[in-house]
């Protein structure tokens, strides 16, 4: 066993997993994308998913909310099959790319997709305090600065109260203090009993997370937390821990992964795939190889 299949046992599940993949392969395009991961996210935690650009974070994010097609595996999500459509009231997933109607106010757009999910006005101005935009509430979302956008988008996940909250880099683009906020919530929704699965380059925010995926050209290297990656890293700079978790990986015959798989073919079966999440205004709600 590599030095990093041991850290990847390491993470002490308390309760259920609210997300659990089995042998999990993905190919985009010709690419094999994630080479079979195998791993449980626990509930009413943040997990942080931290990787190198295209190291298949979006893939596994979209992969577990139900929008990505895959060559092989399993992902379960709260007890049910990705993409399952009783999942649709209680995943919540923000992509990179703002999601929002941009003629409407900060308001009609969160109330928009909260009456998706039945929630009415005082979810809405919730959800809107959540992310600090009360003073924009009646601007028109089009008028906002990228920062705001973000967290409109944001708000319109955060306003149907899911289980799971998947989030694509939700702190790109905000300044210090509104990050700060911004974790403080999810440590909040945390203990209220959401689990939230948050991608990050920036490997500072690891720190705040309870539980780490450390991805790496689609395989697992380790999930651990914070402290360990800081342990087995031989830095408190977790920046550095990852770069010498990596380099030791390379290292090692089989790349370290914690798990890997043959590269699955562009025609090879799909068994599982899900519907689109509902309501979403993107080409992102769409089920794609
Ligand atoms: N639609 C697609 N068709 C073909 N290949 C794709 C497609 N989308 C992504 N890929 C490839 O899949 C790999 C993983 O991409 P992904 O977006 O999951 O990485 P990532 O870790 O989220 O990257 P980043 O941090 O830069 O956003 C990359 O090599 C990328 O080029």
């Amino acid at each position: 066993m590599s030095h990093s299949a041991t850290a990847a046992t390491s993470v002490t599940l308390a309760g259920d997993a609210a997300v659990v993949t089995s042998g999990l392969q993905v190919t985009r395009g010709r690419t094999p994308v994630l080479r079979g991961l195998d791993f449980s996210i626990p509930a009413g935690r943040i997990t942080g998913l931290l990787g190198p650009s295209a190291s298949g974070k979006t893939t596994l994010m979209r992969a577990i909310v139900g929008v990505q097609r895959f060559s092989s595996g399993t992902v379960q999500v709260l007890g049910l099959p990705a993409g399952h459509p009783a999942l649709r009231h209680r995943v919540g997933y923000v992509t990179q790319s703002p999601s929002v109607y941009p003629d409407l106010t900060v308001e009609a757009n969160v109330r928009y997709f909260g009456a998706m999910h039945r929630k009415g006005r005082a979810d809405a101005a919730e959800a809107i305090a959540a992310v600090g935009l009360e003073p924009q509430a009646r601007q028109k979302t089009g008028d906002l600065s990228g920062g705001q956008l973000s967290r409109v988008s944001l708000a319109c996940a955060l306003v149907a109260h899911p289980k799971l909250l998947v989030l694509d880099e939700p702190t790109v683009g905000l300044d210090p203090v509104l990050r700060a906020d911004l974790w403080d919530r999810f440590r909040s929704m945390a203990q209220a009993g959401t689990t939230l699965l948050v991608s990050s380059h920036v490997m500072e925010e690891a720190s705040h997370c309870e539980s780490l995926l450390l991805l790496r050209e689609g395989r697992l290297l380790a999930q651990m937390t914070p402290q360990e990656l800081s342990r087995r890293g031989h830095s408190t700079d977790l920046e550095k821990a990852f770069l010498h978790i990596i380099r030791d990986a390379e290292a090692t015959p089989d790349g370290g992964a914690e798990s890997s798989g043959t590269a699955p073919s562009d025609t090879g079966p799909v068994p599982e795939s899900g519907p689109p999440l509902p309501g979403r205004p993107t080409p992102e709600s769409t089920v794609r190889s």
